[in-house]
């Protein structure tokens, strides 16, 4: 196989990154928009030693899942891998998604449950994050970044989040532009203007974060009158100050223009107070199915110690603070511990507590002291659990661990660690929280 050479290929699956895979010349030839059960013709991009790209180059004829994609700019922008299958078909690639990375990490020949499908298909987004950029005339526009690159693909509206946050968008964009504040330009690291990070609550009430490359905006206090006068939906503005650079989104500091600096929500019943920084989860009523989930399988008692690691806002664990006797939280974001305090305290859960420490060393030291937790909850960020974490999980040898992740590869590497430590795989299911995107969201149960 040469690059360049176009190549006719059945594609007979759909790999974890959302691209169609065929085998040809015995090798495995990753094919972005494609989908199962689709014959094409495939131009290769890129030859490896065992593995190949390419780019599709004519569908001879579709496979069953294919669907019209519905977004203008589905395949230009970096969002949605998976608009060309019906919601169906990609349920069921999500699903081998999971169980094909737990049987190849994690060795375990388990089947997973079904994927549960997302209470909403579109607009399920509870924040945003666009990339500003302008045109030849100046005009400011919000977007996305296309895939791989910097380059700011212009959405006014994506499917995927509320018409309000787009809305938001577009007046903040025209007022950007009226008052001409520069556009910050990566390669030059001048102008002002990077990013808008956009919360809406339940109750519709949003959150504005202007990211900017300074510490203030020309006509701020202006451009904050006329944005709350016309959106009386938005309930605090902030500035906040990124002059890296870097990828990072957020900087640093936040500055507050307008309101509290924060959003009040409630998930599973529990009240939240949102930061720029805190982490929540992106859709709300996919998030109440998850943590649903992982309630039924934690199946928690008054007899129980639950221990919540990496517990962000403390969502997790209050949704189950009435069923157990002791909560005991820990997370690395200060404001997301206060906000789980806060919660704990609004529901007058006095049997909670929460520490903002590194979930490694607080479980090792909590561990020491004694702490014998008898339900532990593991809901850690992409990368997974550290080994110290792990360790310390193992010491004190809990008889239920729920483990809730967005990433099945290093949550099949972390349960592997687990069940060497004696523990079993007793339930695997997929939640679906991000439809149309190659991500998805699973939830383990291993016992004693
Ligand atoms: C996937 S989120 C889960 C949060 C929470 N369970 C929820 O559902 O809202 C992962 C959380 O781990 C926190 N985190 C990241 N690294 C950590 C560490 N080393 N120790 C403790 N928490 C950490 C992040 O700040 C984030 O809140």
């Amino acid at each position: 196989m040469t690059k360049n050479e176009i190549i006719e290929l059945e594609i007979t699956a759909l790999s974890s990154d959302g691209n169609g895979v065929g085998r040809a010349d015995g090798m495995a030839v990753f094919v972005p928009f494609t989908a199962p059960g689709d014959r094409a013709l495939v131009k290769i991009v890129k030859v490896q030693k065992s593995f190949a790209f390419g780019i599709l180059h004519q569908l001879l004829s579709p496979g069953p899942g294919r669907a019209e994609p519905d977004c203008p700019v589905f395949g230009r922008c970096g969002g949605c891998a998976l608009r060309h299958i019906s919601y169906p078909a990609e349920l069921a690639a999500k699903t081998a998604f999971v169980e094909d990375a737990f049987r190849r990490i994690g060795g375990f020949s388990f089947s997973a449950a079904p994927c549960l499908p997302s209470p909403q298909e579109e607009r399920y987004r509870n924040k945003a994050q666009y990339p500003l950029g302008a045109d030849a005339q100046g005009r400011i526009f919000a977007g996305f970044f296309a895939p791989r690159s910097h380059r700011v693909i212009p959405c006014a509206d994506c499917r995927l989040q509320p018409q309000a946050l787009g809305e938001t968008a577009a007046f903040l964009c025209a007022l950007f532009t009226e008052y001409a504040i520069p556009v910050y330009d990566e390669l030059q690291r001048t102008g002002l203007l990077r990013h808008l990070y956009l919360r809406r609550a339940r109750d519709g009430g949003i959150l504005v974060c202007i990211v900017a490359n300074g510490r203030r905006l020309p006509h701020e206090k202006e451009l904050v009158q006329r944005l709350t006068r016309r959106l009386p939906e938005i309930r605090t503005v902030a500035l906040n100050v990124n002059t890296k650079n870097t990828n990072v989104i957020l900087g640093p500091q936040t500055r507050v223009l307008f309101g509290s600096g924060v959003l009040e929500d409630v998930l599973c019943g529990v009240p939240v107070t949102l930061s720029p920084a805190s982490f929540y989860q992106v859709n709300t009523l996919g998030a109440e199915q998850l943590y649903e989930e992982a309630k039924q399988l934690a199946a928690p008692g008054p007899g129980d110690l639950l221990l919540d690691l990496y517990c962000g806002t403390g969502t997790i664990g209050l949704s189950m603070v009435r069923e157990v006797g002791q909560l005991v939280g820990v997370e690395v974001v200060p404001a997301a511990v206060e906000s789980a305090k806060l919660a704990a305290q609004k529901m007058g859960a006095d049997n909670a507590r929460f520490f903002c420490a590194d979930a490694g060393e607080a479980a090792a030291r909590l561990a020491a002291e004694g702490l014998r937790p008898t339900l532990v909850v593991l809901d850690p960020p992409r990368r997974g659990c550290d080994a110290k974490t792990l360790e310390a999980v193992l010491a004190m040898a809990p008889g239920r661990i729920v483990m809730v992740s967005c990433n099945a590869a290093t949550a099949a590497r972390d349960a592997k660690i687990l069940a060497a430590g004696g523990y079993c795989l007793r339930a695997l299911r997929p939640v679906d929280m991000f439809p149309r995107t190659k991500h998805v969201e699973c939830v383990a149960l291993l016992e004693k």
